[in-house]
């Protein structure tokens, strides 16, 4: 794993929306769709306020969750509110969502619409991650019930997901999803979550799920 330690959260977050802006706009110059796939939680907002105002051509992104809790997209838990609000915004307002929710009890009842939408849009061309003090990452919780599942190589492009820590159920990219990716990067803030990746990259997956990713991933990282 390769780590970049800034030296504060506003310089991070400014250098990391211009570096992903930067390889949105390479994805572009070489194909007519390219996709981006974000992590929701309490951490991207700032990068996403910044990498909104990017001139890019956004009417030929496709944006797409790494995972959602099945919770309306009004409810303060949300990813999708929170994309809604602080990405698909100003000049980003031009890019296409590519929703992982659709009103239903339980996110087996959507599950196949909602792959078939995400479906033309892989590979992903550019995947930013946040991660859990856990080890989580997308919705690939320690203990989950479909973990193994969802770390097979042969496993579906999004599958369910519930955890004891994860709160509601949730729908999450699988990890060969998330290993595909064209460009990986990681999102992390603060001692613990630094310490977690630390020790991450010395466990076996299924208790630091984060590492199926880490050997192709830039973690981006400030106190
Ligand atoms: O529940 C989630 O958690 C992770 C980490 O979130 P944070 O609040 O600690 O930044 C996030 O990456 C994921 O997308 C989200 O659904």
């Amino acid at each position: 794993m390769e780590l970049v330690e800034y030296p504060d959260r506003d310089l991070m977050m400014l250098a990391l929306a211009d570096r992903l802006a930067s390889e949105l706009a390479e994805a572009l110059r070489h194909h007519d769709r390219v996709s981006l796939s974000v992590p929701g939680g309490t951490t991207p907002g700032p990068v996403f306020d910044v990498l909104s105002e990017q001139a890019l051509d956004w009417d030929r992104v496709a944006v797409v969750l790494n995972d959602e809790r099945w919770v309306p997209e009004d409810s303060p838990r949300s990813n999708t509110g929170l994309l809604k609000k602080r990405l698909l915004v100003s000049k980003a307002s031009a890019a296409t969502l590519i929703p992982l929710y659709a009103e239903a009890p339980a996110p087996e009842d959507k599950i196949g619409a909602l792959a078939e939408g995400l479906a033309p849009h892989l590979p992903l061309s550019v995947l930013l991650l946040g991660m859990g003090a856990d080890m989580h990452t997308a919705s690939l919780f320690p203990g989950a019930d479909n973990l193994a599942a969802a770390l097979a190589a042969d496993a579906p492009p999004l599958m369910a997901m519930r955890a004891e820590g994860a709160g509601e159920p949730r729908i999450t990219l699988t990890a060969p999803v998330l290993t595909g990716a064209m460009s990986t990067h990681i999102l992390i803030t603060g001692a613990e979550k630094r310490a977690a990746i630390e020790r991450a990259a010395h466990l076996p997956v299924h208790e630091a799920p984060v590492r199926c990713v880490l050997g192709q991933a830039t973690v981006h990282w400030a106190e």
